[in-house]
């Protein structure tokens, strides 16, 4: 470590989540440098350095940066209404006959100028950074046509860039069948494929690619067929898998090595053992899950068994979960899938840093890894996940700077 460094953080317990678990620091002490930890280890262990500047806590812990690793959080219009109508009894089929559901989204997406798309999700986001998180990932999805889904995208890295908030952006435009192609999903496969896919990757305008396979919107054949243009194109991919029928997508997605499958509440103990052997990451999307009134668990016990790692994300997305807080989803896959507390943090942090294929550099407070942490005036981790709702007041040090909370 360099002698010489940007700034001490000292006066509270490091809960590291190195390899998922606490392995808690007490009274500990980060050096940063660069927007890096250089350092980090008890007060008494503290070697001689020479700091710009040193911060003191109060007593508190702190965390790792929070990461949402599964958003759909740019979109246009919202779906209040329909959430209304289903409570009065109008079903799915109803609504979706009246032209509801996703393709509504897509109606109102198109309709909405990018710069109306950006300030809407910027709304959003700054839900997520108020309670710390400081990475996200957005997919698109909502555009179905190539300039739509290219606008979603553009949206989604401009709001990287303005905001102190790293963005990964996932091109989902295997999402739904749009309007235009009416029930045939392999003619939409293939105008992403082989016109829209090579057009992001050419262009930097997604970090990954995902599909959403299930009877409603597309096959595991034709899932297959993103992945391979995806893979052909250097882009890695992910899938939304197993959320509302048993189809082995998400062994599929293991066998393409994808960075996570999505959802699974009908996941497989096979399903979790290709899975384990792709190291592909179990992301659990507890908001879907209530909202939706699921019944059916992912398989958690089997993920345990095989060691799959779990992440916990949001899954923001006006139709089934128009969640605008992380933290609430950590209590949900405790209360709703039986997580542990600890799981539940490794979820937002290292295992969802694994998910966006970023564990190398984020998700737990160990040397080398970037600057990004929170302190929270909270006597235990599990406070995180206990509390339900409600806005935990936090420091966020953002790429080794105190992030301050007007955005
Ligand atoms: O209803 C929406 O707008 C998106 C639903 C969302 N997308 C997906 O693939 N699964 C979901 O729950
Ligand atoms: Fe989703």
């Amino acid at each position: 470590y360099p002698r010489s460094i940007d700034s001490l953080w000292s006066g509270a317990s490091l809960v590291t989540m190195k390899d998922g678990q606490y392995h808690t620091i007490e009274d500990g002490v980060i050096a940063v440098h660069q927007g890096k930890i250089v350092w980090l280890g008890t007060r008494d262990e503290l070697p001689e350095i020479t700091a710009q500047e040193h911060h003191h806590f109060d007593g508190g812990i702190v965390t790792p940066g929070f990461i949402d690793c599964h958003t759909h959080l740019v979109f246009g219009g919202d779906r209040s209404a329909e959430f209304e109508m289903r409570l009065n009894g109008v079903s799915y089929a109803d609504i979706a006959a009246q032209g509801g559901g996703i393709l509504s989204t897509v109606r109102h997406t198109r309709e909405a100028h990018e710069d109306e798309l950006f300030n809407s999700a910027r709304q959003r986001l700054e839900h997520l950074l108020k309670e710390g998180v400081t990475t996200v990932e957005i997919k698109s999805g909502y555009g179905l046509d190539i300039d739509n889904e290219i606008k979603m995208l553009r949206v989604i890295r401009r709001l990287g860039e303005t905001l102190p908030v790293e963005v990964y952006a996932t091109c989902l435009a295997a999402h739904a069948i749009p309007p235009e192609f009416s029930g045939d999903g392999n003619k939409w496969v293939e105008v992403v494929c082989e016109q829209l896919l090579p057009r992001v990757a050419n262009e930097k305008l997604a970090d990954a690619v995902d599909a959403f396979c299930e009877h409603l919107a597309f096959s595991p054949a034709q899932t297959e067929t993103v992945f391979a243009a995806a893979r052909a194109l250097g882009l890695p991919v992910k899938l939304h898998a197993e959320q509302l029928s048993a189809l082995a997508g998400s062994s599929l997605a293991a066998r393409y090595q994808a960075l996570s499958a999505d959802h699974l509440e009908y996941a497989t103990a096979a399903d979790a053992q290709a899975m384990a052997a792709a190291n592909t990451v179990a992301v659990l999307l507890p908001g879907a899950f209530y909202l939706l009134r699921e019944k059916q668990q992912p398989p958690v016990a089997s993920f345990r068994q095989f060691g799959v790692p779990m992440a916990v994300a949001s899954d923001m997305n006006p139709g089934t979960s128009p969640a605008l807080s992380l933290r609430l989803m950590l209590n949900m896959a405790c209360t709703l899938f039986g997580l542990t507390p600890e799981e539940a943090l490794a979820g937002v942090t290292l295992h969802a840093a694994q998910a966006l294929g970023i564990r190398e550099s984020h998700g737990s407070l160990e040397c080398g890894k970037v600057a990004n942490f929170v302190h929270w005036p909270v006597a235990r981790p599990a406070e995180l996940v206990y509390w339900l709702g409600g806005q935990l007041p936090c420091t966020v040090i953002y790429q080794g700077e105190k992030r301050d909370s007007t955005f």
